[in-house]
């Protein structure tokens, strides 16, 4: 099974958390993509009844109206039943690294605030320690960008800006600021840095999301794994 395959097997499974009359986050990436376009199928062939997404970027806003499935914003909904999301790494206890698709605030925002907070990945993002492979990526107002960066010398971190791909100059997020990757030597205590982060004036948000995630569906080889908090 490939990396793909994975990701659409838990994308299925995830769907089995959903139920008539939910209001659920939608994440954004890959792995979402395509829990949203089986959510939106079954919505259109009546399978599921008055489930509305919320979603967390305008990739999952533009997918989510594409697939079928109706969207809501944050300011309409009282309560988030489930959201469901990717993630870049995932350590042993279930502390995450999100935001390679820039959409770390609006994720955060959402999925702090579900009831459950369910988690796609493939194996490949099981990590022993946050840091391992990925930076965190750290959403800042981009005044700031600069003096950010040179702040985080001060916990061993080596930050670049995130550059566009088929832009010219920075990433510019959904919010209007921009990205600091960010790379640690070793994370120890994620809340503590997640928190001492987001201490910093300018910063907006991290990509650092430890003690919520509820549920992790893992797609291993052998088939679909669940780990829970
Ligand atoms: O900003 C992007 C998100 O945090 C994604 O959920 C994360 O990068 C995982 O994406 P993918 O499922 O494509 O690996």
């Amino acid at each position: 099974m490939n990396t793909e395959e994975m990701k659409k097997l838990v994308a299925k499974e995830a769907l089995k958390y959903i139920e008539d009359d939910m209001i659920v986050g939608l994440g954004t990436g890959s792995t979402t993509a395509y829990f949203i376009k089986m959510l939106g199928k079954m919505i259109m062939n009546e399978e599921l009844f008055d489930v509305y997404g919320l979603p967390t970027s305008y990739q999952a806003r533009i997918l989510a109206l594409e697939s079928g499935v109706p969207v809501v914003s944050l300011d309409e909904v009282d309560a988030i039943d489930i959201a469901v999301d990717g993630a870049d790494e995932v350590d042993p206890h279930l502390n995450l690294i999100k935001g390679r698709g820039a959409a770390l605030t609006m994720e955060k925002i959402i999925e702090y605030r579900a009831g459950t907070f369910l988690v796609l990945v493939d194996e490949s993002k099981l990590v022993e320690y946050l840091g391992q492979k990925m930076p965190v990526p750290i959403e800042v107002i981009p005044a700031a960008w600069r003096v950010i960066k040179e702040e985080l010398e001060v916990f061993n971190a080596t930050a670049d800006l995130r550059m566009g791909v088929k832009k010219d100059g920075p990433v510019v997020t959904d919010n209007g600021n921009f990205i600091l990757d960010a790379k640690f030597e070793r994370i120890e205590d994620p809340l503590d840095l997640e928190i001492e982060l987001n201490n910093i004036p300018g910063v907006v948000e991290n990509g650092i999301f430890a003690d919520i995630a509820d549920i992790v569906l893992v797609g291993t080889k052998e088939g679909v794994k669940k780990l829970e908090r």
